[in-house]
């Protein structure tokens, strides 16, 4: 099973991740996308990276503004999977806006 992180460990990861808050219970950010098709292209594409890596955000929509929570369900709280998923999360978005 992965290794939970400590409140100080996910703080620091926090610090490289501008867009995303949270505390050892979860990590989240939101993103606003152009219109609900780009909204819905993005999650399509978060949904292929959270099947390659096993690893599945909670997801929010409301029309163009998305939400997404990483938490790693079965630990009961935030590792590194959540972490790297975070990133690529930043990545899909970033190349979206
Ligand atoms: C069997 C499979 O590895 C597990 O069910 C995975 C799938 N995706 C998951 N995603 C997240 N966020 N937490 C989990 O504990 C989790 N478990």
């Amino acid at each position: 099973m992965a290794d939970l992180l400590t409140a100080d460990a996910v703080r620091e990861e926090l610090s490289r991740l501008p867009d995303w808050s949270g505390d050892p219970t979860g990590i989240g950010r939101t993103a606003q996308l152009g219109s609900f098709p780009a909204a819905i292209a993005v999650v399509d594409r978060v949904a292929t990276v959270a099947e390659e890596l096993d690893h599945h955000p909670d997801i929010d929509i409301r029309w163009r503004t998305l939400t997404f929570r990483c938490v790693t369900h079965s630990a009961g709280g935030v590792t590194h999977r959540d972490i790297e998923l975070a990133r690529r999360i930043d990545d899909i978005v970033r190349s979206a806006a």
